[in-house]
């Protein structure tokens, strides 16, 4: 018999992940079907968003071969029904307090740093780069954890390294920089571009480096088909309809965006399993049902 989620101690909400105390050594990491967009958590939830970034960490995590904070299969005994198919069981880890971002493609917040100052998170790029320039070898950009409405700011692995040490400095570029490289290979396989991502790490009981919260996600990561550079496979037909007339709704005009239509809603949820089938080569069909 399952336990219910209400048997186990609120931790942490963030924007579209819960975070749940299972026992004193391990979590119940959930993601929901919420999603968020410039800055903004919408109305509509996505369905199936959750059940789909779930599985997309269980594959990473099993694929990639890195230590990581996964503790159960994704049927678990201890995941709750109502959360089954969208929630991983964790280890409790020390959280390394810096975000760990691998950039393989100028882009996003990288491009508009070195539009500004010629250097991503004090690394120097040559002049005259175009945007969705491929930087060859991916780069390390940390960046600090923001506070709940703050913005994660970029630091230089020197800064990284005086708050950390050295010597966890190096181990987290390493790992990022590892990690990034072997599921870009085994996605471009797939006919995608893994463009960026960004990684959590804590420290178990040993004091070992181990890959926490979610792997390679759409929210945690760019993708962008092979063959057309600069194309969100995620989020497009959310961003476009919020930014055209249809919406109503204006960007810069400080209100809650509206709620999705029904067609944006279902084209989006049917991208997100697009993107679980081609990365994998299963079928979402496939993946645990939803208790709820
Ligand atoms: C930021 C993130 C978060 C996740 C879900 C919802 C809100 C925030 N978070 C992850 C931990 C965490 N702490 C200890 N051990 C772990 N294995 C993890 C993980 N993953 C704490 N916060």
């Amino acid at each position: 018999m399952r336990p219910s989620l209400a048997e186990y101690q609120h931790v942490h909400s963030g924007k579209v992940r819960d975070l749940y105390a299972v026992d004193d050594e391990h979590l119940l990491f959930v993601a929901s079907d919420r999603i968020s967009a410039y800055d903004h958590v919408l109305a509509t939830p996505i369905p199936d968003k959750g059940r789909v970034l779930t599985a997309l960490s269980g594959f990473f995590f099993e694929q990639l071969g890195a230590a990581s904070h996964l503790a159960g299969p994704p049927d678990d005994e201890r995941i709750p029904a109502e959360v089954l198919g969208r929630a991983l069981v964790v280890r409790k880890l020390r959280m390394v307090p810096v975000e760990c971002i691998a950039r393989g493609y100028l882009t996003g917040s990288g491009w508009a740093d070195y539009q500004a100052g010629g250097s991503v998170s004090g690394v120097a790029l040559p002049p005259g780069l175009a945007e969705n320039a491929r930087l060859r070898p991916p780069i390390f950009t940390p960046t600090t954890k923001a506070e709940v409405g703050e913005h994660d700011e970029s630091i230089s692995f020197a800064e990284v390294a005086e708050k950390l040490g050295a010597s966890l400095a190096e181990q987290l570029r390493d790992a990022t920089l590892r990690i990034f490289s072997s599921a870009s290979e085994l996605v471009a396989e797939r006919g995608l571009t893994l463009v960026d991502t960004k990684f959590e790490f804590g420290l178990d009981d040993e004091g070992r480096l181990v890959l926490a919260d979610e792997a390679l996600t759409p929210d945690s990561s760019r993708y962008w088909p092979a063959d057309s550079p600069g194309t969100s496979l995620d989020k497009q037909y959310v961003r476009n309809w919020l930014t055209s007339p249809a919406s109503g709704w204006s960007k810069s005009g400080g209100q809650e965006p509206p709620p999705l239509p029904a067609e944006v809603v279902e084209a989006t949820r049917r991208r997100y399993i697009q993107l679980y089938e081609q990365v994998t080569g299963l079928s979402f069909g496939e993946w645990l049902p939803s208790g709820a």
